[in-house]
């Protein structure tokens, strides 16, 4: 069911008919209120107007419908990887990244009762993230579309047996008991999320910060492809700080990458590994430059 469980209700309700006054001021958001993409949101923009929305998806789908201004959505963990689907999310959304935050994750354990549990319900993420805590204690992990959601969840069912792995504010909104704190596995748990709007940075704002460049490609199905598209940054000397290999469609012969570079267009050498990059692959897209949010290397 694509719906928020009913502790959640009123508070969603409230933000909704708030964000729908000003939309261009609403932040939106994947998750119940309390969840970690809800507390990014907020410490990007204490002033926006938080939107929650059932999915990731749906959050990109109100900034494209003018519902929100902006949406914040949580990219990679720096001890689970990659946040699925945001890969094809981001692309397809035809968005732009217009900045970067990062966000100590921390998860609580919570429920009705002190246990013992049978199973912990949280965003696969905080499943990951928490994975030999549960596996120590013998709680199964079971999935839900987010964190605060499931603590949600927990509340309504009225079981005690049960437990959701959360942020602290989603206890307290939805009435559970913090059983232990600090749950996550490392304790540098890091998300890095981005913000998207409809439309791209003007890259006169960014004058005097560090920018950040994100892009798709495309390799050509011949040898050394990926090795000829990263010689375009070598001998440009720009510095690539992500890069990630997926598969788009079933067919396995042309590997999508997505990839992060220090600097922006319109510098001689980041353009001059662009134009490269565009000869020596099938394709590249650019998702978005913005500032640096945290230094790299
Ligand atoms: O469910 C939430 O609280 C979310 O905001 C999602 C999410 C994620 O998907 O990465 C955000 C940050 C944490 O890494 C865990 C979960």
């Amino acid at each position: 069911m694509r719906q928020f469980a009913k502790p959640a209700l009123a508070l969603v309700d409230s933000m909704r008919a708030a964000a729908a006054i000003k939309p261009l001021q609403a932040i939106a958001f994947g998750g119940a209120p309390g969840s970690n993409s809800h507390q990014a949101a907020m410490q990007f923009a204490p002033d926006a107007l938080p939107l929650p929305c059932f999915s990731f998806e749906d959050a990109l789908e109100a900034v494209d419908s003018g519902a929100a201004g902006c949406a914040m959505i949580p990219i990679e963990n720096s001890q689970h990887g990659r946040v699925a689907d945001i890969h094809f999310l981001l692309p397809e959304s035809g968005l732009a990244i217009v900045a970067e935050h990062f966000m100590r994750i921390t998860h609580c354990l919570m429920a009705l009762g002190d246990g013992p549990f049978e199973a912990a319900y949280s965003h696969p993420q905080a499943l990951g993230q928490s994975h030999r805590f549960l596996s120590e204690r013998g709680i199964v992990g079971l999935s839900h579309a987010d964190t605060a959601g499931a603590a949600a969840f927990v509340a309504e069912s009225g079981k005690t047996n049960i437990a959701a792995i959360a942020p602290a504010l989603a206890a307290n909104l939805y009435g559970l008991e913090i059983v232990e704190r600090e749950v996550e596995d490392a304790h540098d748990n890091t998300t890095r999320f981005v913000v998207l709007a409809k439309d791209a940075l003007d890259l006169v704002e960014l004058a005097g910060a560090q920018a950040m460049t994100t892009f798709i490609f495309e390799v050509k199905n011949i040898p050394a492809a990926l090795y000829k598209a990263l010689g375009c940054f070598a001998t440009n000397g720009v510095n690539m700080t992500k890069l990630e290999s997926y598969q788009k469609g079933a067919s396995f012969a042309a590997t999508q990458f997505f990839a992060d570079i220090e600097g922006a267009p319109g510098e001689p050498r980041v353009d001059a590994a662009l134009d490269e990059l565009a000869f020596q692959t099938n394709g590249v897209r650019l998702l978005g430059t913005y500032a640096q949010a945290r230094k790299r290397g």
